[in-house]
């Protein structure tokens, strides 16, 4: 079935813990959570105290989100804090196959991403150390912005590489998801869904998962 990763960047952080309750009780599939340095994007969001706090609540699956200049520096960190996966940039390290065996060693699932402007050849030396592959549908740094249709053609590149070289990386897609969009990527072959502005829009988030996955 299809996953689906609401993305906290959008919820209503006066009401940290039920919005996490009513996730539970929805039934999502993993929190995202989006880290913004104000170096790599432009923008600043949040870090290691809030996913600790976090962690103390829910016990879904925290699929962290690095937008971060040197991630090498921190991986430990956010592993310790209580990520379950931790996704970084090509973009963002000089040292990109370390930095997975770092989050390895650390016992947490290893997630690679790149830019829309990236080409997809900047991953492929690492498709077979990594859990999670995410396709970023819009320039990270911001929620709310539009999907570059572009991108889907990542998705199907990804899903027949893993085919035929029979992998098990996880393809998700963050950015500018919502029922249509998702329709789009799930028929590329994406697994995971990340939706932030579409999904904490809605009051009742059965509504959001259910239509996202399709059902
Ligand atoms: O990583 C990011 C943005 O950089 C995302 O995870 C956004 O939070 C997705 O928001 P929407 O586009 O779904 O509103
Ligand atoms: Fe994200």
């Amino acid at each position: 079935m299809m996953k689906v990763a609401p993305s906290l960047l959008s919820c209503d952080f006066t009401e940290l813990k039920e919005e996490v309750k009513k996730l539970e009780v929805a039934g999502v599939d993993y929190i995202h959570y989006d880290v913004m340095d104000g170096r790599f994007v432009p923008n600043i969001s949040f870090g290691l105290p809030i996913l600790e706090q976090l962690r103390r609540i829910t016990d879904l699956t925290i699929d962290t989100h690095l937008m971060i200049d040197e991630p090498e520096k921190y991986v430990e960190d956010f592993a310790a804090a209580g990520s379950d996966i931790i996704t970084i940039h090509v973009e963002s390290t000089r040292h990109l196959h370390r930095v997975i065996q770092q989050i390895k060693q650390a016992g947490k699932k290893a997630g690679v991403t790149l830019n829309p402007g990236t080409h997809i050849e900047q991953v492929l030396p690492v498709l077979s150390e990594v859990d999670l592959v995410l396709v970023m549908t819009v320039n990270p740094g911001f929620g709310g912005q539009s999907f570059i249709t572009e991108m889907v053609d990542k998705v199907r590149y990804l899903n027949d590489f893993r085919l035929q070289h029979q992998l098990k990386f996880e393809i998700e897609v963050d950015g500018g998801i919502n029922a249509e969009t998702a329709a789009i990527c799930r028929e590329a072959g994406a697994d995971v869904l990340v939706a932030g502005s579409f999904f904490f829009k809605h009051d009742d988030f059965n509504e959001p998962t259910t239509r996202l996955r399709g059902e």
